[in-house]
C-alpha cells in the first residue's frame, strides 16, 4: 500500500507540484495586491516551469535558482492587479503544461538526457515549444478580451511574441543547468574564476544601461553576449543572455505606460524580437563552439592515445619525451626505461589474440598503479612500453625499475577472474648532459636486449663503461 502511494506520488509529482505552486501563486498574487507594490507571482511561475521542464528526478534547488535568475527578473517589478494575476497564471499554466508534455513526449535527448545536446536541437526545441506558445497566447488574449475588451487577435499576436521571447531566453538557462552542475563537480575554482568576472561585467553593463540612453546601452550589451558566445562557454552565454535579456525587457517594460496597452507599445514586440534573434544567434555560436571543442578534444584523444590501453601512443610519447629531454639542464636527473613483456607471442599463440589484448590492458593498468602519475608512460610497440622518469628527485629510478619488474612476477595479473602469471624485462639508462631522446632510447633498448639475453624477468641498466653484448647483426628493434 505504502509502495503504491509512493509510486503514485512519483508519477504525479510534476502535476502535484504544479497544483501546489499554482495555488501558492494565486494566493501570493492576491495578498501582494493588497499589501505591496511588487508581485512574486512570476517567481512562483518560474519555479513551476523549472519543476516541469526538467525531469523531475533531476530537479534540485540549483535549478530553481537558475530559473528564477534567468526568467523572473523582468516580470518582478511589473505589478499586477488581481484579475491579471488570475488570468496570467491560467495562461501560464496552460503554456507550461503543454510545453512540458510536448517536450517530454517528442524532444530527442542526448545520452545524458539533455535536450540541448547539439546544434540541431535548438530549432527542434523551438519548434516543440510552438503548440504551448500558441495555445497559451490564445487563452491569455481571450481572457484579456473578456476582462478589458482588448482586440483579440492583436493581443494574441503580442502575447505570442512575449511568450516566444521568454521561452527563447529562459529555456536555455534551464536546459544548460545539467552542464552547469557538471562543471561545478569538475573544478569549482575554475568555474568561479570564469563566472565571477563575467557576472560582474554583466551587472556593470546593466547598471550603465539603466543610467544612460537606451540605444547606447544595447550597443554595450550585445557585444558582451557575442563575446561570451565566442568564448564557447554555453553556461556563461545562456546566463549572459538571460541576465541581459531580463534587464533589457524590464527596462522596456518600465519605459512603457502599462503592460496591457499593447497598441501604444507596438515597438516592444519589435525590439524584443530583435533581441531574441540576437540571443539565439549568440546561443547558436556558443553551442557550435562548444560542440567543436568537444570534437577537437575527442580527436586529439584519438590521435595521441593508444586505442587498446588508453595510454600515450608512440608518436605522442616520442613528441613529449623529445620536448622533455631537450629541456633538461646540467644536474637534472632523468632516466628512460623500456619495458617488454616476455614471450608475449606465446600468450597469443596459446590463449588467443583476444586474451593477449586483455593482458595488455591489465598490464598497463597495473603499471599505472606503480608509476607516479606525472611521469611519461606510453606504448611504443606491440608489447613494448616506455617510461621517462624526470624531475622526480624523491624517486630512485633504479629502485622503481626493479619494483616494476618484481611487481609483475610477484603479483600476477587477474584476467577473466583468474590469476595470469607474466614476467617482463626492462632496460634503463640514465640521462647525461647533452644526450638526446634518440640516444636514450637506443641505450635503453640495448639494455633491454641484455636483460632478455640474460634470461628475462629482470632489468638491466645501460652503463657507458660496461660493454653491452649485442649480437653482431643486432639493431635496436624500434629505431
Ligand atoms: N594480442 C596482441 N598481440 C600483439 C599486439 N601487438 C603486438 N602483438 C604481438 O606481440 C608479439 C610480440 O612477439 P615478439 O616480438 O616475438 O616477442 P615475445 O614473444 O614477447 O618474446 P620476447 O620479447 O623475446 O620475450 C607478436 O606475436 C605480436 O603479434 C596487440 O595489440 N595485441
Amino acid at each position: 500500500m505504502i509502495l503504491t502511494l509512493k509510486n503514485f506520488f512519483y508519477k504525479f509529482y510534476p502535476m502535484i507540484t504544479l497544483f501546489i505552486v499554482t495555488t501558492l501563486t494565486t494566493v501570493i498574487g492576491i495578498i501582494e495586491r493588497v499589501h505591496g507594490p511588487f508581485s512574486l507571482v512570476w517567481l512562483t511561475n518560474a519555479i513551476t516551469i523549472g519543476v516541469l521542464l526538467r525531469f523531475y528526478e533531476n530537479v534540485n534547488w540549483r535549478h530553481y535558482l537558475i530559473c528564477c535568475a534567468g526568467m523572473v527578473l523582468p516580470d518582478l517589478l511589473i505589478g499586477t492587479n488581481l484579475n491579471q494575476v488570475l488570468l496570467m497564471t491560467t495562461a501560464n499554466i496552460i503554456t507550461i503544461s503543454i510545453g512540458y508534455i510536448t517536450l517530454q513526449r517528442f524532444a530527442m535527448r542526448t545520452e545524458e538526457g539533455e535536450w540541448l545536446g547539439s546544434l540541431h536541437s535548438v530549432p527542434q526545441w523551438l519548434l516543440l515549444c510552438q503548440p504551448a506558445l500558441i495555445i497559451g497566447s490564445l487563452v491569455g488574449s481571450l481572457a484579456l478580451f473578456t476582462l478589458y475588451d482588448n482586440a483579440f487577435l492583436q493581443t494574441a499576436f503580442y502575447w505570442y511574441l512575449n511568450e516566444s521571447l521568454d521561452f527563447i531566453v529562459f529555456l536555455p538557462v534551464i536546459l544548460a543547468a545539467p552542464r552547469i552542475l557538471k562543471s561545478f563537480d569538475k573544478d569549482l575554482l575554475d568555474v568561479f574564476l570564469h563566472i565571477i568576472p563575467s557576472i560582474l561585467l554583466l551587472f556593470a553593463f546593466i547598471f550603465i544601461k539603466d543610467k544612460i540612453y537606451f540605444l547606447m546601452a544595447s550597443i554595450l550589451i550585445i557585444p558582451t553576449i557575442i563575446w561570451l558566445a565566442l568564448s564557447g562557454n554555453l553556461f556563461l552565454t545562456t546566463f549572459g543572455i538571460s541576465m541581459n535579456g531580463a534587464f533589457f525587457f524590464m527596462w522596456i517594460i518600465h519605459s512603457t505606460h502599462g503592460y496591457l496597452h499593447f497598441s501604444e507599445n507596438i515597438y516592444i514586440s519589435a525590439v524584443r524580437t530583435i533581441v531574441a534573434v540576437l540571443a539565439l544567434c549568440a546561443l547558436t555560436i556558443a553551442v557550435a563552439i562548444s560542440e567543436r571543442d568537444k570534437l577537437f578534444s575527442k580527436l586529439s584523444q584519438l590521435a595521441n592515445h593508444d586505442d587498446l590501453t588508453g595510454i600515450l601512443n608512440r608518436r605522442a610519447f616520442t613528441k613529449a619525451a623529445e620536448a622533455l629531454t631537450s629541456s633538461l639542464k646540467k644536474g637534472d636527473i632523468c632516466s628512460m626505461v623500456l619495458i617488454d613483456i616476455d614471450f608475449f607471442k606465446k600468450i597469443n599463440d596459446v590463449w588467443g589474440h583476444q586474451k593477449g589484448d586483455k593482458v595488455l590492458v591489465a598490464f598497463c593498468k597495473r603499471l599505472k598503479q606503480v608509476i607516479p602519475d606525472s611521469q611519461l608512460f606510453g606504448r611504443v610497440g606491440g608489447e613494448e612500453f616506455a617510461l621517462l622518469l624526470a624531475k622526480t628527485p624523491e624517486i630512485n629510478h633504479q629502485e622503481l625499475t626493479a619494483t616494476i619488474v618484481n611487481e609483475l612476477s610477484e603479483n600476477p595479473l587477474t584476467i577473466d577472474n583468474e590469476p595470469f602469471p607474466l614476467t617482463i624485462s626492462a632496460g634503463m639508462v640514465t640521462w647525461s648532459e647533452g644526450q638526446k631522446y634518440e640516444t636514450l632510447f637506443k641505450y635503453a633498448d640495448l639494455a633491454l636486449y641484455q636483460a632478455k639475453n640474460n634470461g628475462r624477468n629482470q632489468w638491466q641498466e645501460y652503463l657507458s663503461c660496461q660493454k653491452m653484448n649485442p649480437k653482431p647483426n643486432f639493431t635496436p628493434s624500434l629505431l
